[in-house]
């Protein structure tokens, strides 16, 4: 048994798609407890696939994906409702229940703790709704308990889905381009509140993202793929800024020599 949570590793996983379209392939990477990884990589290269495949929210092809040891790919019922509450997930699109009011949005991220008819009636208990206000506090959002998610920024809402991570007690998060659409100033404000859950908590962090610029400013370890393989993998104290040239110039990507310099890393 690992003593600290948030530990990842996968072995020799590859995904084909039933249109035959290969999203991963021959993919072996360990993550500990604690990193902060940013996937970097072209549209189509496989990011989001991979972040899929960690919680299986789609199935691999072949491999195994351990979380704290255990084989996601082989559990099956309780299990792997368990292993996957370990490991939460934020989306690009905040999937929000837009007409729901913040509250219960968060609370949603704790119903599989509930039978189904005890969740429909709203029946949770006072630990868990104390539990959603301290989340919603966390990210600065205690004052849009009542308001409906429909009426909050994106970057708010983006908040309301880290908050409703929360409420699984995940060792690991990951996030689906989490900041993709957001003003800079938002950006910030969402990214320093994962870094916080990074740094407090010990949280293991694993993160998709088109902007150098935030890669090179929050990751402690930075992997870049291409058509589905891992291409370049380095702790950021040996990223070098040139790097990015090897996975994004090849396919005449201009990021490979834009500066890259945004908004948010000033
Ligand atoms: N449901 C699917 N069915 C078939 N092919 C898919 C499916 N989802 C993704 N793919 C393909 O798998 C490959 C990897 O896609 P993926 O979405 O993981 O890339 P990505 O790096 O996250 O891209 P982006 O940065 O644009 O989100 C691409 O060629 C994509 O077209």
């Amino acid at each position: 048994m690992l003593d600290k949570k948030g530990n990842i590793e996968l072995k020799d996983v590859s995904k084909v798609y039933p249109n035959g379209v290969v999203g991963l392939k021959d993919v072996n990477l360990t993550i500990g407890h604690g990193e902060f990884v940013m996937i970097v990589g072209l549209s189509g290269s496989g990011k989001s696939t991979l972040l899929r495949a960690i919680n299986r929210l789609h199935d691999v092809t072949e491999g195994a994906i351990l979380i704290d040891g255990q084989d996601i790919m082989k559990a099956s019922g309780d299990k792997l409702h368990k292993i996957r509450r370990s490991a939460a997930m934020i989306f690009q699109n905040y999937n929000l229940v837009k007409t729901s009011s913040v509250y219960r949005n968060v609370m949603s991220g704790r119903v599989g703790y509930y039978p189904a008819w005890q969740a429909a009636f709203g029946l949770f208990k006072k630990e868990d709704q104390e539990m959603a206000a301290a989340n919603l506090a966390r990210v600065n959002l205690l004052d849009k308990y009542y308001v409906k998610a429909r009426d909050l920024s994106g970057g708010q809402q983006q908040r309301v889905g880290i908050a409703r991570a929360l409420m699984q007690k995940p060792s690991v998060i990951l996030a689906d381009e989490p900041v993709s659409g957001l003003d800079p100033k938002t950006t910030k404000v969402v990214m320093n509140d994962l870094k916080k859950l990074n740094e407090e908590d010990g949280m293991t962090i694993i993160l998709n993202v088109h902007s150098i610029g935030l890669a090179l400013k929050y990751a402690s370890r930075i992997v870049g793929l291409k058509n589905g393989q891992i291409i370049y993998d380095k702790p950021i104290t040996e990223v070098d800024k040139r790097d990015f040239k090897e996975i994004y110039r090849e396919a005449g990507d201009d990021r490979a020599t834009a500066d890259d310099e945004t908004e948010e890393d000033k």
